[in-house]
């Protein structure tokens, strides 16, 4: 079925993770054809229903995509943009994505696995009012890689040196004065060199608080700045590490940085095997249908 011929109403959920909002589109048997262009209406803030992004909730076995991670997590994120784009990794997105799950009742408070285009992640949902009163949830996000590239980033008429970081997908983490200087970011951040980003990327501007703590603001790409990052803040926490000269794999130590958002905190946590733990509040806000005249984009403008 695709979305040109979709002619019931869809249902959808709505939800965020410190304020990282999300369309969830449940399609369990994978048979709606998201358009990029139907993914953007949805997203619309004004004409749709507005987010960050999408989450369409594909089994795995039902999934081009997913199938070689069908035995490992019965479900697949099919996670996308604001403008219809495929991003290979989206961490608020796999915390807000295990919520749905344990609303639908498929995971419980505890341990379940979500199949994304980065992998299987695994995931741990706290029983409410721990961290928050649903219950944080926290995504074991895998390893950071951190290429020695000379990255730039320029916004605003100022320019700043900025760390590449990769968590499945792209980051460039620029430390300010203050957070004010990335001034609206209304328009993408400009980088440099090109050669480094061939499929672009997120760019994460972060200031200190205090000790193993920093805010940060965040133009992703495909949605614009938006008001939390799970990938972001945890690029952010790795190059504050580096910069901090904290290594967990030379101290046999973890190490966790708060992290603080327009839309809340993060606490990123590094093991001494590189593996990157986030947690924080994910929550389902409200759930309805899509016309279908939305999807298939014949509805007025
Ligand atoms: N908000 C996400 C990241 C979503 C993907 C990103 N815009 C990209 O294109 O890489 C997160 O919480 O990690």
């Amino acid at each position: 079925m695709t979305s040109a011929t979709q002619t019931q109403p869809v249902r959808f959920l709505k939800g965020h993770g410190t304020e990282n909002d999300f369309v969830i589109v449940p399609d369990p048997d994978g048979v709606l054809d998201l358009s990029p262009a139907a993914v953007a209406r949805l997203c619309d803030r004004r004409a749709g229903i507005g987010g960050d992004g999408i989450l369409r909730v594909v089994r795995s076995a039902a999934h081009p995509e997913a199938r070689h991670m069908a035995d490992e997590a019965e479900w697949f994120m099919d996670y996308r943009n604001a403008d219809g784009s495929v991003a290979e990794m989206c961490g608020n997105g796999v915390r807000v994505f295990a919520r749905y799950l344990q609303r639908a009742g498929h995971a419980r408070v505890g341990e379940c696995a979500v199949a994304t285009r980065g992998g299987v992640k695994r995931v741990h949902i706290a029983k409410a009012g721990t961290g928050s009163p649903e219950g944080d949830v926290t995504v074991s996000m895998g390893r950071a890689r951190t290429p020695d590239d000379e990255v730039t980033v320029a916004v605003g008429g100022r320019s700043w040196p900025a760390r590449h970081v990769n968590m499945g997908n792209p980051h460039a983490v620029a430390f300010v004065e203050d957070l004010a200087h990335a001034g609206d970011l209304l328009t993408e951040p400009s980088y440099g060199p090109a050669s480094v980003y061939p499929d672009g990327v997120n760019v994460e501007f972060v200031v200190d608080r205090g000790e193993r703590h920093v805010a940060m603001r965040v133009h992703e790409r495909g949605s614009g700045e938006t008001r939390s990052c799970g990938t972001g803040a945890c690029a952010v926490a790795v190059a504050a590490a580096r910069r901090d000269g904290t290594d967990p794999a030379a101290t046999g130590t973890p190490v966790s940085y708060t992290v603080d958002l327009p839309g809340g905190r993060l606490v990123i946590t590094e093991h001494p095997d590189g593996a990157i733990d986030m947690t924080g509040a994910a929550v389902i806000v409200a759930e309805g249908t899509v016309e279908p005249a939305l999807l298939a984009g014949t509805a007025a403008d």
